[in-house]
C-alpha cells in the first residue's frame, strides 16, 4: 500500500495539515483530563466559583478547538483520500487502455472493474483512516500512560494488567477476521464476473429459458458474499461488547482502587477523575489501533491487486527507434508467419506467407476455428506473432508506433461495436475531423443512409448502450461507414457483411468497389459469393494456407475451395 502513497504527492500539503490539525486535536484532548482534575480540586472543592468559571471556560475553549480542528483534519483527509482514488483510477485506467487483448484474456474483465471500483474506495477509506489514527492513536495512547502515571504510579497497575488483556482480545479477534477481510474482494469479483456475464447475455438467457438456473448461480455468489459478512458481523458482534466490558470493568477498578487510594490520603477527587479519563483515552486510542490492524490488512490486499494492474507491462509497446520511413501506402506482407494464443498446445496459425497491394481485394475463407480472424487481428497488431514478421509499407509492424500503424488501417470488427452517441457520433469515431458531408457519404457507401434517414431525429438519433436499439445489420453498416470516414490506407472487414441480406450484401461492394480502389483492401467472409471477385482469395484451414489465389484457380487447384464452394453453390452457378 505504502507503493500507492507516491501517488499522494500532489496532496502533500493536505496530509501535512491533517496531521498537524489532529496532533493540535489530540492535544487539547489530552489536556482536557487535566483540566478537569483542576476544576474539581480548586474549583468544586473548594466552592471556588470564579475558578470553576475561569477553568470551565478554558475547558470550552480546548473542547471547542478541539471540536474546529477534527472538522478541518477530517475535510482535509476527506479531501486528500478522495483524491488519491481519483488518480488511482485514472492510472489504472490509462494502464488497462494500453493492455493488448492478452493481457485483457489474462487478468479478466470483471476483475479489473473491481479493482478500479471497489478496491480503489478500499485504499480511498483506509487512507482516511491512517491520516487520522496514525498520529492521534500512538499519541493518545502514549501521551495518556505518561499523564496517568504523572498522576497515580500505584494505581496505572489497573492499567498493566487490562491493557494487555485488552490487546490478546483485539489480537485473537484479527487474526479471525483479517482473512474473512481478505475473501470479501475476491468474492466480490466472482459477483462481478457472473453479474457481466449475465446481463450481457440476458437475451440467450430468457431464450433458453434459464433465467432460473442463472438467477440459482448468482444466488449462490451472492450467498456465499453474505455468509462471509455474517461472519464478519458475528466477530464484530462479539469484539464490540468484549471491550467495552474489559474498559467498563477497568473503570470499575480504577474507581475501587482510586477510591481506597483517597480514603487513605494518597490521592485526591481530582487526580481520580483525570486518572480514569486517561484510561478511557488509552484504551479507546488501543481501539483505534486495532480498527487500523483490520482494516489496514483488507486495504493491502486490495492495493495488491491495483498494483498488480499498475505493475502489468503491457506485452505490446512501441519500440525504442520507431522506424516512420514508409516505402508505400497500405502494402502488406506475412512472412512465414506463426503465431499462438498464450497457453495454447497448438499455434493457431502456422507458415503464413502472403502479400497484398493497394488497389487489390484479398479475400480470406474457410470454416469456422480456421483462424481468419486470427489472421486479420495480426495486422494491426493486436497481439504479437510467435515468429515470422508482418510487413506494412516496407516496416515491420514491431518497429511502427502503434498509432501510426493504426491510422493506416480500417477495422471493421467481426462483432459490430457501436458506443452510446448519436449515429453521427459513432461514424466520427473513425475520423474525428470528418464534416457532415463526409459523414452522410460515408453513410451512403455503407448503405446505411437509408435506414438512417428514415429515423425521426436521423444522423442525431441516439444509439443505446451497446447498440441495442439497432439490428445487426444497421450496427454492421454503421461500423462500416465509421472505417470509410477515416479514408485508411488499408481496410480489413472480418465478416462484416454476414448480417446483411444478399442484395444489401452485393449493392454494398460494388459501392465499395470505387470508393476503395486505391486501397489495401481484407475482406473476411464465409459465402463465396462475397469473395468470389476478389483478386485474391485465401483458404484457410487448421491454422494453415489450403490454397490461394483466383475463384478459378481455386476450383482447379485447392479441395478445400472446392468443398466450401460445392456446399453454398450450385453446379450451374460453379460452371
Ligand atoms: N482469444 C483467444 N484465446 C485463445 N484461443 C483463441 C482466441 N481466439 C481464438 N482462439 C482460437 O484460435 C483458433 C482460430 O480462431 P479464429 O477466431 O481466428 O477463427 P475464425 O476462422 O475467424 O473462425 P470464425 O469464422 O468462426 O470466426 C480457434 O481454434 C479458436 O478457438
Amino acid at each position: 500500500m505504502i507503493r500507492l502513497y507516491r501517488f499522494l504527492k500532489p496532496f502533500t500539503a493536505m496530509v501535512i495539515g491533517v496531521f498537524l490539525f489532529v496532533f493540535l486535536q489530540t492535544l487539547g484532548d489530552l489536556y482536557l483530563p487535566t483540566l478537569m482534575s483542576d476544576i474539581i480540586n480548586d474549583g468544586v472543592m473548594q466552592g471556588d466559583t470564579d475558578k470553576i468559571l475561569q477553568i470551565g471556560g478554558l475547558m470550552l475553549l480546548v473542547a471547542g478547538g478541539g471540536v474546529i480542528c477534527a472538522i478541518i483534519a477530517s475535510f482535509l483527509s476527506s479531501k486528500a483520500a478522495v483524491g488519491l482514488g481519483t488518480v488511482l483510477r485514472s492510472k489504472v485506467f490509462k494502464r488497462v487502455e494500453s493492455f493488448s487483448l492478452h493481457e485483457f484474456d489474462k487478468i479478466g474483465t470483471a476483475t479489473l472493474i473491481t479493482r478500479t471500483t471497489n478496491d480503489i474506495n478500499q485504499i480511498q477509506m483506509v487512507t482516511i483512516l491512517i491520516m487520522r489514527m496514525m498520529i492521534s492513536a500512538p499519541m493518545m495512547a502514549i501521551g495518556g500512560i505518561i499523564l496517568a502515571m504523572r498522576r497515580d504510579k500505584p494505581l496505572t497497575l489497573v492499567l498493566a494488567v487490562a491493557i494487555p488483556l485488552l490487546g490478546i482480545v483485539i489480537g485473537l479477534i484479527a487474526s479471525k477476521m483479517i482473512p474473512l477481510f481478505r475473501m470479501v474482494q475476491v468474492k466480490i469479483d466472482r459477483i462481478n464476473l457472473i453479474l457481466r456475464e449475465k446481463l450481457t447475455g440476458i437475451r440467450v438467457i430468457r431464450a433458453f429459458n434459464t433465467v432460473e438456473r442463472e438467477s440459482k448461480r448468482f444466488d449462490e455468489a451472492n450467498v456465499d458474499l453474505t455468509e462471509n459478512y455474517i461472519k464478519v458481523n458475528r466477530i464484530m458482534a462479539f469484539m464490540m461488547p468484549t471491550i467495552m466490558l474489559i474498559m467498563n470493568f477497568t473503570s470499575l477498578a480504577i474507581l475501587w482502587f482510586g477510591g481506597i487510594r483517597i480514603s487513605e490520603g494518597n490521592m485526591d477527587l481530582g487526580q481520580l477523575s483525570a486518572f480514569t479519563q486517561y484510561a478511557m483515552q488509552i484504551m479507546f486510542s488501543m481501539l483505534m489501533l486495532a480498527m487500523m490492524y483490520i482494516m489496514v490488512p483488507r486495504a493491502q490486499a486490495a492495493a495488491v491487486r491495483i498494483n498488480e494492474v499498475l505493475d502489468t507491462v503491457p506485452e505490446i509497446v512501441d519500440p525504442k527507434n520507431i522506424k516512420d520511413s514508409y516505402s508505400g501506402k497500405g502494402y502488406i506482407e506475412f512472412r512465414d508467419v506463426t503465431f499462438s494464443y498464450h497457453g495454447a498446445e497448438e499455434p493457431a496459425l502456422k507458415n503464413i506467407s502472403f502479400s497484398a497491394k493497394p488497389g487489390e481485394v484479398t479475400a480470406i475463407i474457410g470454416s469456422t476455428g480456421a483462424g481468419k480472424s486470427t489472421l486479420i487481428n495480426l495486422i494491426p497488431r493486436f497481439y504479437d506473432i510467435d515468429s515470422g514478421s508482418i510487413i506494412i509499407d516496407g516496416v515491420d509492424v514491431r518497429d511502427m508506433s502503434q498509432e501510426n500503424l493504426r491510422a493506416k488501417i480500417g477495422f471493421v470488427p467481426q462483432k459490430a461495436v457501436l458506443f452510446s452517441g448519436t449515429i453521427t457520433d459513432n461514424i466520427k469515431f473513425g475520423n474525428d475531423g470528418a464534416t457532415d458531408a463526409e459523414i452522410k457519404h460515408a453513410a451512403e457507401i455503407a448503405q446505411a443512409a437509408e435506414f438512417i434517414n428514415g429515423m425521426d431525429s436521423g444522423y442525431n438519433h441516439e444509439i443505446a448502450q451497446g447498440g441495442t436499439n439497432v439490428s445487426g445489420g444497421q450496427k454492421q453498416r454503421l461500423s462500416i461507414a465509421r472505417a470509410l470516414v477515416r479514408k485508411p490506407e488499408i481496410y480489413v472487414f472480418d465478416d462484416s457483411f454476414s448480417a446483411l441480406d444478399f442484395k444489401t450484401d452485393a449493392k454494398l461492394r460494388a459501392a465499395l468497389k470505387n470508393e476503395i480502389a486505391e486501397s489495401t483492401v481484407i475482406i473476411v467472409a464465409q459465402r463465396v459469393g462475397t469473395v468470389m471477385d476478389a483478386d485474391r482469395i485465401i483458404v484457410m484451414n487448421e491454422g494453415k494456407i489450403a490454397g490461394m489465389g483466383t475463384h478459378k484457380e481455386l476450383l482447379n487447384t485447392c479441395d478445400v475451395y472446392r468443398e466450401i464452394v460445392s456446399s453454398q453453390l450450385s453446379e450451374e452457378e460453379i460452371a
